[in-house]
C-alpha cells in the first residue's frame, strides 16, 4: 500500500478512501436527488416569474440530464462517467443561470454553489481550471462586451461585489481543498506506515513472524488447489550468543542485518523471508520441491559463510544452520514447521554450518 500511495499524485487521491469521507459517487447521487426537484420547482415557478418563455423548458432539460446521468450510473456503474457527466451538466446549468438572468436575475447567486462542488468531486486541476474559467466568464459577462451579448439586469456595484465575492470563495475553496487533500495523503501514509510496521521487523525490514505465518497460510491454500508443493527453510545463526557476549549486542544486531541482506540477495522475489525469532529466519519458497529447496538453502549458507562484518578492524563472520521441509499430502502448517525445526535441530547436532532436510539423514555441509 505504501508504495502505491508514494506514487499517487495528489490529483488521484480519490481512489483511496478515508473513513468518514463522503464518497464522490454518493455525494453526486445526493446532489442529483436534491437538484432535480429543485429544478422542476423553479421551472414551474419561472413560468410566471421569468421574462424568458424558454426558461421552464431549459430548467426541465437540465433536470432530465441530471436524472439521466444518475440513471446511467445506476445501470453502468462507471464512476468516471458519472463524475464527468455531472460536472458537464452543472457547468452548463450554472452558465445558463448566469447568462440568462433567470427569475429576477437572482439565480446567478447559485453560482456560489459551484466551486465547493467542483473542487470536492473532481481533481484539483479540474477544480482550478473550472473555477478560473467560470470567474473569467463572469467577468466577461459583467463587462461591456457581456452587455452587448446578454441582457443582464445587474447594477455596477452588484457586479463588482459578485466578482470579488466569487473570487474570494474560489480562493477559499482552493485552499481548503488543498488542505483536505494533504490531510488525506498524510492519513493514508500514516495508515500505510502502521500496516508496514505491523507486518515487518524493525531491525531487518524483513517480514515479521506474523506476516510469515500469513504468507504460509496463503501458500498452503494455493497448494491445496494446484498441488504444487512449497518448501520452508528454517535458519539459525550458529553460536550467536558468543558474538553478543564477545563483541556486544550492537555487533550481534549488525550480523542479524547482514544475514537478512544476504537472504534478500539470494532469494527470489516471490519468496517470503521472515525474521522468525531473535537470530532465526524462515524462508518460504513457493512451488519448490525438496531438492531445489536444499540447493537454495546451501547457496544461502555458503554466501553467509563467505561474508563478514568489520568491527574495529576485526572481521566477524557467521555461519548458519538450516532445516528444510517440503509440504506433502494434507499436512498442516504446524506440522510442516515442526519438521523444519527438527531438521534444523539435526543440523545443529551434526556440527552446525550445514543444511539438513527432514527426509534425509545426510546433511549438506
Ligand atoms: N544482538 C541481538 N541478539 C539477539 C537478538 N535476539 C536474540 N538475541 C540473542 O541471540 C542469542 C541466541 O542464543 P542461543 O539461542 O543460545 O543460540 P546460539 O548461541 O546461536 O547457539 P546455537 O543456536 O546452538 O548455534 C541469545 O543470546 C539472544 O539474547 C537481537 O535482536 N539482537
Amino acid at each position: 500500500m505504501r508504495n502505491s500511495i508514494e506514487k499517487t499524485p495528489d490529483t488521484q487521491l480519490s481512489q483511496f478512501r478515508v473513513r468518514g469521507e463522503i464518497p464522490v459517487p454518493v455525494l453526486i447521487n445526493w446532489l442529483t436527488i436534491f437538484a432535480v426537484p429543485l429544478l422542476v420547482f423553479f421551472a414551474w415557478r419561472s413560468d410566471s416569474h421569468s421574462h424568458d418563455p424558454n426558461t421552464p423548458a431549459f430548467l426541465l432539460v437540465f433536470a432530465v440530464l441530471l436524472g439521466t446521468n444518475g440513471l446511467i450510473y445506476r445501470i453502468g456503474g462507471s464512476k468516471t462517467l458519472q463524475r464527468r457527466g455531472f460536472i458537464t451538466v452543472i457547468t452548463l446549468l450554472f452558465t445558463y443561470l448566469a447568462t440568462h438572468a433567470v427569475e429576477d436575475g437572482s439565480a446567478i447567486l447559485w453560482l456560489f454553489a459551484y466551486p465547493p462542488i467542483v473542487f470536492y468531486i473532481s481533481q484539483s486541476r479540474v477544480g482550478v481550471t473550472a473555477c478560473a474559467g467560470g470567474l473569467t466568464g463572469v467577468i466577461v459577462l459583467f463587462s461591456p462586451l457581456g452587455d452587448l451579448i446578454f441582457e443582464t439586469p445587474y447594477t455596477t456595484s452588484f457586479r463588482l461585489s459578485m466578482i470579488i465575492a466569487l473570487a474570494f470563495e474560489m480562493m477559499t475553496c482552493y485552499i481548503l481543498d488543498q488542505s483536505r487533500r494533504r490531510s488525506k495523503l498524510g492519513l493514508l501514509r500514516l495508515a500505510a506506515d502502521f500496516e508496514h510496521a505491523a507486518k515487518h521487523d524493525a531491525l531487518t525490514g524483513l517480514a515479521n513472524r506474523r506476516e510469515g505465518l500469513e504468507q504460509l497460510e496463503g501458500e498452503q491454500e494455493r497448494y491445496s488447489r494446484n498441488k504444487r508443493p512449497f518448501s520452508v527453510l528454517l535458519m539459525d545463526i550458529d553460536l550467536f550468543k558468543q558474538v553478543n557476549d564477545t563483541y556486544g549486542h550492537h555487533v550481534g544486531d549488525k550480523l542479524i542485518i547482514l544475514v537478512a541482506r544476504i537472504l534478500r540477495e539470494q532469494c527470489r522475489k516471490v519468496d517470503t523471508i521472515a525474521r522468525w525469532g531473535g537470530e532465526e529466519y524462515l524462508v518460504l519458497l513457493p512451488e519448490t520441491g525438496e531438492q531445489a529447496a536444499t540447493r537454495i538453502a546451501n547457496r544461502v549458507r555458503l554466501a553467509i559463510a563467505a561474508s563478514a562484518i568489520t568491527q574495529e578492524e576485526t572481521r566477524i563472520q557467521a555461519t548458519i544452520s538450516v532445516g528444510v521441509a517440503t509440504i506433502h499430502g494434507g499436512e498442516s502448517i504446524d506440522r510442516l514447521l515442526q519438521r523444519a525445526d527438527e531438521a534444523l535441530y539435526a543440523a545443529k547436532k551434526q556440527g552446525r554450518n550445514r543444511v539438513c532436510s527432514y527426509n534425509k539423514t545426510e546433511c549438506v555441509a
